[in-house]
C-alpha cells in the first residue's frame, strides 16, 4: 500500500508532465524574468530572531489529508492582511490542489495584499516547479527530503543517496539563482544527515511524519544538538497552545512554521498573536 506522500507524489510526476507540455521550460523561464521581485524571505526570519522575537511563518492552507477541511470561509488575501497587521515573519501557501485544496492563485492573492515573503508549499520534485514558484511570486521553494528518499512513483527504486542530494542540490541551486530562499525539510537523523549536504541556512524540522501523520514536538527537541549553529531552525507542525511555543523557545528554537491553529480559529492574525504573544 503506497503512503500519503507515494500517492502525492505520483500525482505531482503526472501534474508536472502536463504543465511542461502546455508551457515548455524556455517559456516559463522568460515569464519567471517578468514576476515580482523576490523579498528576503530569511532576512525576515533572522530579524525577528535577531530582536528576540519569534520568527513565524504563518500558512494559508483550505486542508490537509491529516485533519480535511480546515477552513470552509477561505480567503487567502485578507488571512495574508491579518496575518501582516498581527506580526507574522512569513507566509506559507500552499498550492497543491488535490490533497490541500490549494491553488498558485491563492499564493498570488496573499502576496499582493501585504508584503510578507511568501513560501510556496508544495511537493517539489523537478525545476519546472521551482520556475513555477518564481513565475506564481515565490520568495521561497521548500525542499523535502523524505520526497527524495522514497521509492521513485515512476520505478519503484529508492534514489542512491548521492543521487538524492544531487537531486536537491540542483532544485536549491536554480532557487537561489532565480533569487528564492529554500526551507529544506528533515524528519529524522538519516534525512538531517542529507539535508546538511544542501548550502540553505533554513532547515525545517517537520514534527509530523507524513507517512503516518504521528505528531510528537519531541522531534524537533530530538534533532536540534545535530544542527550546527549557523543554520536556522525552525520548527513545524502541531504547534497549537502557548506552552508549545514556551517549550521551543526554552530550547532556544525561535522559528516556527504553522498552519492549522491559524486555519481554525475565526481571525487567524489575531490568534497568531494569541499563541505567541502581543508586540511581535
Ligand atoms: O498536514 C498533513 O496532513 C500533511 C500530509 C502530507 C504531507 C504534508 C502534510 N502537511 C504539511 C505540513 O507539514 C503542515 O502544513 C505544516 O507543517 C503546518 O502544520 P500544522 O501547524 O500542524 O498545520
Amino acid at each position: 500500500m503506497p503512503n500519503i506522500l507515494q500517492e502525492i507524489l505520483a500525482v505531482k510526476v503526472q501534474e508536472i508532465a502536463a504543465a511542461r507540455a502546455a508551457k515548455p521550460f524556455s517559456t516559463m523561464r522568460q515569464e519567471a524574468k517578468a514576476a515580482p521581485p523576490p523579498r528576503d524571505f530569511t532576512g525576515a526570519i533572522r530579524d525577528r530572531i535577531a530582536a528576540g522575537l519569534p520568527a513565524v511563518i504563518a500558512e494559508i492552507k483550505k486542508a490537509s489529508p491529516s485533519r480535511g477541511v480546515l477552513r470552509e470561509r477561505f480567503d487567502p488575501a485578507a488571512i495574508a492582511a491579518s496575518y501582516a497587521a498581527h506580526g507574522a515573519a512569513c507566509l506559507s501557501v500552499l498550492t497543491d490542489r488535490q490533497f490541500f485544496a490549494g491553488s498558485g492563485g491563492y499564493l498570488e492573492q496573499a502576496r499582493d495584499s501585504c508584503d510578507l515573503p511568501v513560501l510556496r508549499k508544495d511537493f517539489m520534485l523537478d525545476e519546472y516547479q521551482v520556475i513555477e514558484a518564481r513565475v506564481l511570486g515565490a520568495d521561497c521553494i521548500l525542499i523535502i527530503v523524505a520526497v527524495f528518499c522514497m521509492p521513485s512513483p515512476l520505478t519503484g527504486e529508492r534514489l542512491p543517496e548521492n543521487e538524492a542530494v544531487a537531486r536537491m542540490r540542483k532544485l536549491e541551486s536554480l532557487a537561489q539563482e532565480l533569487g528564492m530562499a529554500v526551507l529544506i525539510e528533515v524528519h529524522d537523523g538519516a534525512e538531517l544527515e542529507l539535508a546538511l549536504q544542501l548550502c540553505s541556512p533554513l532547515i525545517g524540522i517537520n514534527n509530523r511524519n507524513l507517512r503516518t501523520f504521528e505528531t510528537r514536538l519531541d522531534t524537533t527537541l530530538q534533532l536540534l544538538d545535530h544542527i550546527p549553529p549557523a543554520r536556522i531552525v525552525i520548527t513545524e507542525s502541531g504547534i497549537l497552545a502557548p506552552a508549545d511555543v514556551k517549550l521551543m523557545r526554552d530550547h532556544q528554537v525561535d522559528a516556527f512554521l504553522v498552519g492549522e491553529a491559524f486555519m481554525r480559529a475565526d481571525d487567524p492574525g489575531v490568534e497568531l498573536e494569541r499563541l505567541f504573544g502581543q508586540g511581535l
